[in-house]
């Protein structure tokens, strides 16, 4: 058997609370008593027929997915990893209701990083971190296997257990490895994404004692401490296989960032930033700044990143996959710290801030539908490509600005095959709590530890089950505007009330629901999460086939694309329009240390021949550009996460709003006195200036689609359930072509009008000034998935239907929106 085990356990002593916790909490203390059956499932592989065949792992059939209350053994405790959609408000900063002075941040995707840390092999990566020239893209299970062995030999004083005071509900997690190694191997854990200080940046408890030499510390603010990577900053191409070797690495050899610098989006363990081609200005690309999280060692940081990057950069040739193009080495300056990034495709913003806004409600299902195909085309694709990416959620769907979904964030993905090369080869099973809960399915959610399942709940599991089910959750959010359930687990009433409900339906009304190429309706509007669907069984069917809590009947990827209704959906984007593929950047030079006289000269590269007089652009075109890349990261904003919004979706405390707007800009000074140069290294010397962290003025929580004094803000999500949706895209749409609410707005006043006129008709500018912007069209042009389209160049306009980037924002702090956010 392959597979990844990780464990924590809960400690109590948390010391804040986010309003979210708080909620968490309250839903903790409904926990059902249920009695439990469960069937012995054994661990290991699974056959590819069968994994194709729509089974997964085998005697789960008719196993309740209520466990029986008891307690995690020791040797079970789970490496967490939590979901920013849980966890956080990406770019913001909370107040924790006045227990401490700090400012709090909350960051992107917790979830996930105690099990990056887990998934820190890179198996191209030799273990001492020497090149390992493989020419594949994925190495052999006997290779993973030493690679994981190798990191059980580490020295673990990273995972000495301590306690960080920044993080809010503190968790310590074990690792199973350490645990077999009898080490206490403790990791902090910061299930709620809350921490005081800079976002995306990982933290470390300031008063270590466990003897470890890191001098990547840096006291700012106060007592908070930022991770940084210690000198030399390794060369990526010595984690990459030879294919994916790089001409350059350095980003300051062919990239300038973006004078705005501003953030335009941060995880649990990285920032993104705007950078620019340094030949062509009106070339943007982002910039995704690994951080260090929490104790990861260097080694595992290298390790886990470049794993990231190969796994990105393999499957970078797809229209609904975002291109990853460059991992390269970064140096201090005033708009970033000392590390790595990834050079990549830039987004113009992610599924989640879409549905946040008020607007989402009225869109037409026929376009949520296209999103949700697309979605499917990116996962189907990294699913062709031996890649489970097992934390897909709204936030790691990018939208660019001609409306096309991209997957990105391949940071806890992985081959899901026994041997990564080899397709034939079994699927290989996981086990450990991975993932981001609300699209988590419960057979991985027994892994939990904070929930306490008993063991024998906790099955290997099939990693592409996982992506299935978050495929349902994911069209069922997109349905109803709003996360089903913060947790798919029986802890969770939510969920509860879902199972039931799943298990009623099929018992009493249709027995052969998940019978194989059955294609029964699906659970009609009398059941809650269907009533958005406005009768549409057949859209129904999809949702709750991908969503079945069982994961040996639930809707595989092969059986989705079968689906009659699935195959109709109209989408405005061919997956085989090549033109939607970003071309790589210019690469022109890269630097190189001269060891004699110890000064930098640079590389031309030869493959990349470039005619000096097609690169010149006007000033406008840069000052466009960039005017419209400024505009854009204003709306870079998270103000809520979709578990805030499903724990009180139109609620916005007060208080946490004025204090944000106190927040304290943080200022990193480096310790330059601890670092000297390695001569082998060119641009280690990565200076270690003082630093600004740059207006970390943090963004306010306030949500676009919160209203802190609306009539309806104490709206329940069941009331939110219970609004309609728009039930066709012509219905909705007037002689403009607009859906309804985005052109008419009677009981607006007239500023809002305005605003919301003027906003929209700025995103219509900003998208036909492109060359591959959207026409806007009739419905009768829209490309169906069945069919082919010739390939069209690069220049080619391409003929898009569905503006997905036009949903209007409610305007924040405005009684007044209330309104427009009900639908009429
Ligand atoms: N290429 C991009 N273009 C524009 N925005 C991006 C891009 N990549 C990421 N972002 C923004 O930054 C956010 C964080 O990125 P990402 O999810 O890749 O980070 P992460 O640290 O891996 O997150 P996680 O905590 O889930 O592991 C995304 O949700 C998105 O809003």
């Amino acid at each position: 058997m392959v597979s990844e085990a990780t464990n924590s356990k809960p400690k109590d002593g948390t010391p804040q609370r986010s309003p979210s916790v708080n909620a968490l909490k309250l839903l903790g203390k409904k926990i059902l008593h249920a009695s439990s059956h469960v069937e012995n499932v054994p661990s290991g592989v699974i056959e590819n027929s069968r994994l194709h065949s729509g089974n997964s792992i085998s005697p789960l059939r008719h196993r309740k997915t209520s466990p029986s209350q008891g307690t995690v053994p020791s040797s079970l405790a789970v490496n967490r990893n939590r979901s920013p959609s849980l966890t956080h408000s990406k770019n913001n900063t909370l107040s924790n209701g006045g227990s401490t002075s700090h400012p709090l941040h909350a960051i992107k995707s917790n979830s996930s990083i105690a099990n990056l840390l887990a998934h820190a092999n890179n198996p191209f990566v030799a273990e001492s971190s020497q090149k390992q020239r493989g020419g594949i893209a994925v190495a052999p299970t006997s290779k993973l296997n030493k690679d994981k062995n190798s990191e059980r030999k580490i020295k673990t004083h990273h995972m000495e257990p301590h306690r960080s005071k920044s993080f809010v509900n503190n968790k310590i997690l074990n690792t199973e490895d350490f645990r077999k190694n009898d080490e206490r191997s403790h990791l902090v854990y910061n299930p709620y994404g809350i921490n005081n200080s800079r976002p995306g940046t990982a933290f470390a408890e300031e008063n270590r004692n466990d003897g470890d030499n890191d001098l990547s510390f840096y006291l700012h603010d106060g007592n908070v401490k930022i991770r940084m990577l210690p000198l030399p900053i390794q060369n990526p191409n010595d984690f990459l296989p030879e294919r994916m070797t790089q001409f350059s690495i350095h980003l300051t050899d062919n990239f300038v960032f973006d004078s705005n610098n501003k953030t335009i989006g941060s995880g649990g363990s990285s920032e993104v930033r705007i950078v620019r081609s340094a030949y062509r200005q009106n070339r943007v690309y982002a910039l995704k700044k690994l951080n260090m999280i929490y104790d990861e060692t260097p080694d595992k940081f290298y390790k886990r990143c470049s794993k990231e990057f190969i796994i990105a950069k393999h499957l970078s040739h797809n229209v609904h996959i975002i291109s990853t193009y460059l991992l390269v080495k970064i140096a201090t300056t005033t708009y970033t710290t000392r590390g790595w990034g990834f050079i990549m495709e830039l987004g113009h913003k992610d599924l989640f801030q879409l549905i946040e806004r008020s607007g989402w409600r009225q869109v037409p299902l026929s376009e949520k539908y296209c999103i949700f195909k697309q979605i499917a085309q990116g996962v189907k694709y990294c699913h062709d490509n031996g890649i489970a990416h097992r934390d897909l959620k709204p936030e790691n769907v990018l939208i660019t600005k001609d409306g096309i979904c991209k997957l990105t964030d391949f940071g806890i993905s992985d081959w899901y095959h026994v041997e990564p090369d080899n397709f034939e080869s079994p699927v290989k099973t996981c086990q450990g709590m991975i993932g981001s809960p609300p699209f988590t399915p419960p057979e991985v959610m027994y892994f939990d530890a904070k929930n306490h399942y008993d063991e024998k709940l906790q099955k290997p599991y099939n990693p592409l089950a996982m992506d299935y089910y978050a495929l349902g959750i994911l069209l069922f959010t997109l349905i109803n505007n709003i996360i089903p359930f913060i947790e798919s687990c029986n802890h969770d009433p939510r969920f509860r009330d879902f199972e039931a409900a799943y298990e009623k339906f099929v018992k009493y009304s249709s027995k052969n629901f998940r019978v194989k190429n059955s294609y029964k309706p699906g659970p009609g509007s009398e059941y809650s999460l269907s009533k958005n669907f406005k009768s549409d069984l057949n859209a129904t069917r999809v949702a709750w086939r991908l969503a079945d809590p069982n994961p040996e009947t639930r809707y595989t990827i092969e059986e989705l694309f079968n689906d009659p209704w699935f195959q109709k959906i109209e989408t405005c984007v061919d997956p085989d329009d090549e033109s939607c593929i970003m071309p790589p950047p210019d690469v022109r030079k890269a630097s190189v240390l001269n060891s004699s006289n110890g000064e930098i000269e640079y590389k031309m590269n030869d493959a990349n021949t470039y005619n000096m007089d097609n690169e010149s652009e006007t000033n406008s075109d840069v000052l466009s550009n960039h005017l419209s890349i400024g505009s854009d990261n204003a709306q870079y904003t998270k103000p809520r996460s979709m578990v805030e919004i499903a724990e009180a979706p139109l609620k916005l405390p007060e208080q946490l709003q004025s204090k944000r707007e106190n927040k304290a800009s943080f200022t990193l000074n480096e310790d330059t006195s601890k670092h000297t140069l390695d001569s082998l290294s060119v641009h280690d010397d990565y200076s270690d200036a003082s630093e600004s962290s740059g207006g970390s003025k943090r963004q306010s929580l306030a949500s676009s689609s919160s209203s802190s004094n609306g009539k309806n803000q104490e709206e329940s999500v069941d009331a939110i359930l219970e609004h309609s949706t728009p039930p066709t895209a012509d219905q909705s749409r007037n002689e403009t072509g607009l859906p309804e609410p985005y052109a008419v707005q009677p009981h607006l006043p007239t500023a809002l009008l305005n605003s919301k006129k003027s906003a929209s008709n700025n995103v219509t500018e900003r998208m036909t000034d492109l060359s591959l912007a959207a026409k806007k069209t009739s419905g009768s042009s829209m490309i169906t998935t069945g069919g082919h389209t010739p390939r069209s160049s690069p220049l080619r306009k391409r003929t898009v239907v569905h503006h997905h980037l036009e949903v209007p924002s409610s305007v924040v702090h405005m009684p007044s929106s209330q309104p427009f956010i009900v639908s009429r």
